[in-house]
């Protein structure tokens, strides 16, 4: 039987982080090895697949800007393309990775598997959860029906699509959730077993690709006595639109309103998202306001959507549908 051809493309973060000695898991400089190490760490992916493998980027994620995304999407988009290539692995720092594979998933044109991968501790701890992850996100890429599927985050056994994967704690191995819905599978080893597949419109059924326009989307959270400068800020710094993190069901204090409500007066589209997991429903006075409600995604998502549909010009009822599209 002939193994699938994977394409790893490395992007850096704490799955190539390297510490000093192997009992420090916080302090190590991430993104210090290359994929040929990463891949020669873990012998036992040459029986699940043939990779090869490129780098895209070696950076610590909390350094991605949306230029790193349409970077990143270009070369995932041309490996997917490739016809050597049946899927791609991505290895990715986990801070902002549930924005880069979303937004992959809203641009890629591609049903092959994608899948994002990363880990909490460095490549040199004792205990390291790269090696296996990476094994695991192998073992998934290498399906043929992990493909059509959007692109999927692979950590700690779990399959989480990129519309719900968020990173939930500083320092746990199993960091990884998804919200608001559960995992899409899960991978023990070499088993892996689908366990949802999203509703959502992705990848071949999205209307953006990698070198779509992006407008620039703030995100402003609620809290107690929050000031409705910030809103003032995010309008006078050419926001094109602002996520509003509120509290519950995306709520909106009253001294926040009426700044709120005057930014989507002049035009800035404002999308009320929850600064809690869940979902957020639209209400009755949202189309007053000129609001429109997140719906199933974060405040990081929600705004990684906004930035495309506005680039591609959506406003009003258009933007609406598209958090409940998308
Ligand atoms: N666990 C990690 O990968 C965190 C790291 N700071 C990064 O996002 O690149």
């Amino acid at each position: 039987m002939t193994l699938p051809r994977l394409r790893l493309i490395a992007t850096g973060g704490t799955i190539a982080g390297v510490a000093d000695s192997a009992d420090l898991a916080s302090a190590y400089r991430a993104a210090a090895l290359g994929p040929d190490a990463l891949r020669a760490a873990v012998p036992a992916l040459a029986q699940v697949a043939r990779i090869d493998t490129e780098t895209a980027a070696a950076i610590d994620s909390k350094n991605a800007t949306p230029t790193f995304w349409q970077h990143l999407a270009g070369r995932v988009q041309a490996a997917a393309d490739d016809p050597e290539v049946d899927g791609v692995v991505v290895t990715h720092g986990t801070d902002t990775l549930e924005e880069s594979a979303y937004y992959l998933q809203l641009v890629l044109k591609s049903d092959k598997p994608v899948v994002f991968v990363g880990a909490m501790r460095p490549a040199t701890s004792l205990s390291a959860d790269g090696p296996l992850n990476l094994l695991n996100a192998v073992r998934v890429a290498a399906r043929a029906d992990a493909g059509g599927r959007g692109v999927l985050v692979a950590l700690n056994h779990l399959v989480h699509g990129a519309g719900e994967a968020a990173k939930a704690d500083t320092l746990r191995p199993d960091s990884f959730v998804s919200q608001p819905a559960g995992p899409l599978g899960l991978v023990q080893d070499d088993r892996v077993v689908w366990l949802a597949r999203t509703e959502r419109a992705h990848t071949m059924a999205t209307p953006f690709r990698a070198d779509s326009p992006l407008r620039p989307v703030d995100i402003l959270p609620s809290y107690p006595g929050v000031s409705p400068m910030w809103v003032q800020a995010a309008v006078a710094s050419g926001a094109a639109g602002i996520v509003w993190a509120g509290t519950g069901n995306g709520s909106v204090p009253a001294a926040i309103e009426p700044a709120l409500a005057a930014a989507a007066a002049k035009g800035i589209a404002v999308i009320r998202a929850a600064r809690v997991g869940g979902y957020v429903m639209p209400r009755a006075d949202d189309a007053a306001h000129g609001f429109v409600a997140a719906g199933r995604l974060s405040p990081f998502k929600a705004r990684v959507l906004a930035m495309l549909a506005l680039g591609a010009g959506w406003r009003g009822e258009r933007l609406r549908e598209a958090f409940e599209r998308f």
